[in-house]
């Protein structure tokens, strides 16, 4: 016998029917493995963006948000990349040059072609949103609004995006889509969480948006908006207050006090030692106020500061209406408003104002609150812009009046309690994209939030992956169990002795 066939008789395991049995085996799992492992592996993530132009009454931002390409439906990820504050004022107030405001939006537009990258320029959508002012200027001249979106329109398709259009938002969807982002940025929709409220104080108008369980709509339909969202409904109070945004409630509590058409008039919301010469005709014009301007006023009065908290607290409960309800509860003004129900988020001028007074802790008492304004206002305006050097004149004059707006606001308005005062978070951003209508507004646009619960793997991709190996271990011993009998123990010949 030759030491090759002696071997071979000894250790059957070199067969050459077993060698081949063998690696075709072990081919055929490694290329198992590697098929569904690569088959199933996530591809490179691309993004999508989307671009969206608020454009507000005191000014225009520019939001891009971005998401995986292959999740559109998944909540939670859609964020904010990039944003940019258009130079000037709100494109409501080009109504006599239209032109200028389509200009103004040209800077941030080219920032965006910057941002987003070339390839998507051309499938990212790009919408305008109009709010307040707009809404303000249409009521008061509709051609010259129209005129407005013509010029914004124009400028806005120069740009390689896809233009999907500009237009006014009523008060309520602006509301809902601010409801709809903080939301959605909190990962409260998908998971069915409580929800947050929402309140937004811009220039012109202010908003508050919450679910409230014992509240069914039928009492106020107009303050009613229904969702289903990822497979839950939702029954959303939301109402916007026209001409109670901080810049024309201020205009409403100036024009209360100089009904008389005086020369001089002394401001408590002001701080003791300011004084400005302002236009009659400047103040009254807006059709916030428009009606009240005096018969024989002149043309100019004093404006000084007197820095009085509590008597600044009796000027702004003055341009609240607490008399007239025909429902079972108002806020103010005879809006119908349900019982306040869960957390809420207070974010745009109610941030801006509260986190320059120091005051965005909201378990500070009420009381503690109203000491600090109390002290803040009586503070003579040459301290004031002694110790804020960098703080813009317009701004710092008028923390003062905002911060007795946002709590009056709050407490004889909305009815906020001491106790429930602490439920509101103020905030400018949530996970780094900021809180505003925007965010939901394109959401909503391009469906990107399903009404049913979108269908998820049941297993992550790591999951899989694992599962696949075990499987394929476990077929590999079992193919070797299988082979036992040509186990060289077991097919170990009776020795003859
Ligand atoms: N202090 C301070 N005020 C700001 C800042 N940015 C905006 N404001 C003011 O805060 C108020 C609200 O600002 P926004 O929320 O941008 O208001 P808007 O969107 O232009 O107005 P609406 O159309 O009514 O929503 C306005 O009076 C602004 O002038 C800021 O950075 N600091
Ligand atoms: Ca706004």
């Amino acid at each position: 016998m030759s030491a090759q066939r002696e071997m071979k008789e000894k250790n059957p395991w070199h067969t050459p029917v077993t060698i081949i049995i063998t690696v075709i085996g072990v081919i055929a799992i490694v290329a198992l493995v590697t098929v569904a492992v690569l088959q199933n592996r996530p591809v490179p993530q691309k993004y999508k963006y989307g671009i969206v132009l608020d454009a507000g009454s005191s000014h225009t931002a520019l939001y891009i948000y971005a998401w995986p390409a292959e999740k559109d439906n998944n909540t939670g990820r859609v964020q904010q990349t990039h944003s940019c504050k258009v130079k000037g004022k709100g494109i409501s107030s080009y109504a006599s040059e239209p032109l200028k405001a389509g200009e103004s939006l040209k800077l941030c537009m080219q920032e965006a072609e910057q941002k987003v990258p070339r390839k998507r320029h051309h499938q990212t959508p790009l919408y305008l949103g109009a709010t307040a002012g707009m809404r303000l200027l249409n009521m008061e001249n509709s051609k010259a609004s129209e005129k407005v979106f013509q010029a914004v329109g124009a400028a806005l398709q120069k740009f390689p995006f896809s233009y999907q259009g500009a237009r006014i938002l009523s008060g309520q969807e602006e509301g809902a889509f601010g409801w709809v982002t903080v939301n959605y940025l909190d990962d409260r929709l998908k998971q069915g969480l409580e929800t947050i409220g929402a309140l937004d104080l811009g220039g012109a108008s202010t908003q508050i948006s919450f679910v409230s369980d014992n509240y069914d709509g039928s009492e106020s339909p107009s303050n009613s908006v229904t969702f289903r969202l990822y497979g839950n409904d939702y029954n959303l109070y939301t109402h916007s207050f026209l001409c109670y945004g901080k810049d024309q409630v201020l205009r409403l509590a100036l024009a209360h006090q100089t009904q008389s058409g005086p020369t001089t008039i002394l401001d408590p919301c002001f701080h003791p030692g300011y004084t400005e010469t302002k236009n009659y005709s400047v103040l009254y014009d807006s059709p916030c106020v428009s009606d009240r301007k005096p018969l024989e006023d002149p043309v100019t009065f004093i404006h000084n500061g007197q820095g009085n908290f509590q008597q600044c607290q009796e000027v702004v409960k003055s341009v609240f209406n607490f008399t007239t309800c025909k429902y079972s509860q108002c806020s103010f003004n005879g809006v119908f408003q349900p019982h306040l129900q869960g957390p809420f988020g207070a974010f745009s001028a109610y941030y801006f104002v509260m986190n320059f007074l120091n005051l965005t802790d909201t378990s500070i008492p009420l009381e503690t609150v109203k000491e600090k304004l109390t002290s803040y206002c009586a503070t003579p305006w040459k301290e004031i812009v002694k110790q804020h050097p960098n703080v813009k004149l317009s701004y710092l004059a008028e923390y003062c009046f905002s911060g007795t707006y946002i709590i009056t606001l709050l407490t004889e308005g909305y009815n906020f309690t001491s106790k429930s005062y602490s439920d509101i978070k103020f905030i400018k951003k949530i996970k780094g994209s900021d809180a505003g209508w925007t965010l939901g507004y394109m959401l909503n646009l391009t469906n990107m939030i399903p009404a049913e619960a979108p269908d998820t793997p049941p297993l992550p991709h790591a999951g899989y992956v694992s599962i696949v190996t075990v499987m394929a271990l476990l077929l590999f011993i079992l193919f070797i169990v299988s082979l036992r009998p040509l186990w060289p123990s077991c097919s170990k010949q009776p020795q003859i002795v």
